[in-house]
């Protein structure tokens, strides 16, 4: 589903933040991407939806290999991948319902089905009573979970999250948490990226360890590892 192979990823100020990653996750699975700051999980993460690209090795996702898609060819790639963000990135001016419709009108759906799939997916996260508030008007947690409606809208395989509870409460988190276990559930592949040794050894996954831009670990129900 997703093969990293022998991936290496130095920035063009000569900071090498990959250095030969070896990986494969299969579809629907749970993975937590976990390391020290700085230890290339971000970017491991950025490389799976073209964010950035290696600077050695390949990185299939499903039949395309990432090496071979042309620029304009990625917002179908983009498709197949939803992405949450720490800040959430919402768009500040529109409402929840806009916010997550504009991931599917920038691939010319009709308004009808917008209508539908949109309420859908608020309706998973909780939010169908928020359609029409501003983020601005929602807690941290709403507003993470608008970004995960957001996310699923398109119904992709694979969905990437890179600290998606680093600005949230324990509380908060927990909720967050139990959303990306349902979306998990009906067979999304789920990779987040998180310094939260509490999640990650509570509710048991795949773990793989990356330090100094190598993976350390990659275990199966792992464990956090770290201290803090
Ligand atoms: N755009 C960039 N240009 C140059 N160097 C970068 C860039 N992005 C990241 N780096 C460097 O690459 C290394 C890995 O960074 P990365 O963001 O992948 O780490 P991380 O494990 O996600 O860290 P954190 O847990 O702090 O978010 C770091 O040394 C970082 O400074």
């Amino acid at each position: 589903m997703i093969l990293m192979k022998d991936i290496y990823k130095t920035y063009g100020n000569g900071v090498t933040a990959l250095n030969g990653v070896n990986v494969d996750i299969e579809q629907g699975e749970f993975v937590y991407i976990v390391g020290p700051s700085g230890a290339g999980k971000s970017t491991f993460i950025k490389l799976m939806y073209r964010e950035e690209k290696p600077t050695k090795g390949s990185i299939i996702i499903g039949d395309t290999d990432l090496s071979e898609i042309k620029e304009r060819k990625v917002p179908y790639l983009r498709r197949d991948i939803g992405v949450v963000f720490q800040d959430f990135k919402l768009l500040p001016k529109m409402s929840v319902y806009e916010n997550v419709a504009f991931a599917l009108e920038v691939i010319e759906e009709s308004p009808k089905s917008i209508r539908k799939q949109v309420m859908e997916v608020l309706e998973v996260v909780g939010l169908k009573n928020k359609a029409r508030s501003l983020p601005s008007e929602l807690s941290g947690g709403e507003q993470q979970r608008v970004s995960i409606a957001r996310a699923i809208v398109n119904h992709p395989k694979i969905v990437i999250a890179d600290e998606p509870t680093g600005n949230l409460d324990p509380d908060t988190s927990w909720g967050i948490m139990k959303t990306f276990e349902e979306i998990n559930a009906r067979g999304t592949t789920i990779i987040m990226a998180t310094h939260s040794k509490e999640i990650v050894n509570t509710i048991k996954k795949r773990v793989i360890a990356i330090e100094g831009g190598i993976i350390v670990r990659d275990e199966q129900r792992g464990e956090y590892g770290y201290e803090i």
